[in-house]
C-alpha cells in the first residue's frame, strides 16, 4: 500500500518549533493494546529535491520487528530515507508498504525520535508524553498511559517536573517515552544520541535496547557513529549517493559488549565501505 498523505501525531513532534498547537493532534487509536509490529518493503524508492536525485531507486525489505540501523556519510540521503518510511515526505517514485506478522499488508502506526527532544516547555513531563497520544484519548488515560511509558524509559519519577528541569539524556528519555506512548508498531530514531555526551549515550543505548526488545517494535535508527550501529542493530544498511551499498547482518548475540572483538571488526568493514576504502 503506498503511503499516502499522512495524518500521523508526527507533524506535532518534527517540524516547526513553533507548531505546537493542539489542533494539529489527530486523533488516535485506543491505546489499550500495542500496534502490530509493522514489516517494511520498499521498492525502487526515488526522491528529488528539484534537480538533487537523493535516493535512486531503493529496493529494501525489514522483516517485522528487526532492528535495522542506516549508515553513511552526510548528505548522502538517510534522514530522507526516514522521513519517506514514518509518513513525513512522500517518495517522488516507488512504493513503500507496510506487513504484519502474518504477512497482510497493514497501515502501521509510525513514531520518530530525532536529535533534539523538543519537549512543550509550559506543560510537565508527563503531559508531554501524553501528547504523544494525539486529541481522542481522556485525560485519565493520558496519565496512565504516559506513567506507563515513562517507567519504560525508567523517569517514572519525572512525570510532574517542568522539562526545563531535566538533564538533556532525560529530556532525551522523555521524548522517547513520547514516541512509545501510542505502542507504535514501528520507531524511527533519527540520530537520537547525537546530542549526548558519551556516557549519557552509552546508557542511551542499553535502554533504547531494553525497550526494542520488551515491546517488539521495528526499529530504523540513522546513526553517524557506526560503533553505535554494529552496538544496538540486527543489521546495518550503508547509503552511498542515495544507493544501499552495503546490507551487512550483526548476528552478535545480545547483550553486546563494548569492544568486542568480533563487533569491532564488522565495524571496520563498514568504515572501510563508508570510506571507499572496501
Ligand atoms: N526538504 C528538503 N528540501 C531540499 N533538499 C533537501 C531537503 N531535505 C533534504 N534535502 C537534501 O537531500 C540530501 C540528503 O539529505 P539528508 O538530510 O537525507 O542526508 P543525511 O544523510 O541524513 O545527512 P546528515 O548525515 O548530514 O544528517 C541533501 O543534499 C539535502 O540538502
Amino acid at each position: 500500500m503506498p503511503i499516502g498523505p499522512y495524518q500521523s501525531p508526527l507533524a506535532l513532534i518534527s517540524d516547526s518549533e513553533t507548531d505546537h498547537h493542539h489542533q494539529a493532534l489527530p486523533e488516535t487509536p485506543a491505546v489499550a493494546q500495542a500496534a502490530a509490529p509493522a514489516g517494511l518493503r520498499l521498492r525502487g524508492i526515488d526522491k528529488r529535491f528539484g534537480d538533487n536525485h537523493v535516493l535512486k531507486g531503493i529496493d529494501l525489505d525489514v522483516p517485522v520487528g528487526q532492528f535495522v540501523a542506516i549508515v553513511g556519510k552526510s548528505g548522502c540521503g538517510k534522514s530522507t530515507l526516514l522521513r519517506l518510511l514514518v509518513g513525513l515526505d512522500e517518495p517522488t517514485g516507488g512504493e513503500i508498504s507496510f506487513y504484519g506478522e502474518g504477512g497482510d499488508t497493514i497501515e502501521p502506526n509510525a513514531r520518530i525520535v530525532f536529535q533534539e527532544p523538543r519537549l512543550l516547555p509550559w506543560i510537565s513531563v508527563a503531559d508531554n508524553v501524553a501528547v504523544g497520544l494525539g486529541d481522542g484519548v481522556s485525560r485519565q488515560t493520558g496519565r496512565q498511559e504516559a506513567q506507563r511509558a515513562l517507567a519504560a524509559v525508567q523517569l517514572s519519577e519525572k512525570a510532574g517536573d517542568w522539562p526545563s528541569k531535566l538533564s538533556g539524556g532525560q529530556r532525551q528519555r522523555v521524548a522517547l517515552a513520547r514516541a512509545l506512548v501510542s505502542r507504535p508498531g514501528l520507531l524511527a530514531l533519527d540520530e537520537p544520541l547525537g546530542a549526548l555526551d558519551a556516557l549519557t549515550r552509552l546508557g542511551m543505548q542499553e535502554l533504547v535496547t531494553d525497550v526494542w526488545r520488551e515491546l517488539g517494535f521495528t526499529a530504523v535508527l540513522v546513526t553517524h557513529d557506526v560503533g553505535e550501529a554494529v552496538h544496538l542493530a540486527d543489521r546495518v544498511i550503508v547509503l552511498d549517493e542515495g544507493r544501499i551499498s552495503l546490507d551487512l547482518e550483526i548476528s552478535q548475540s545480545r547483550p553486546r559488549r563494548h569492544g568486542d572483538p568480533v563487533l569491532a571488526e564488522l565495524e571496520g568493514k563498514l568504515l572501510d565501505t563508508i570510506l571507499g576504502k572496501a
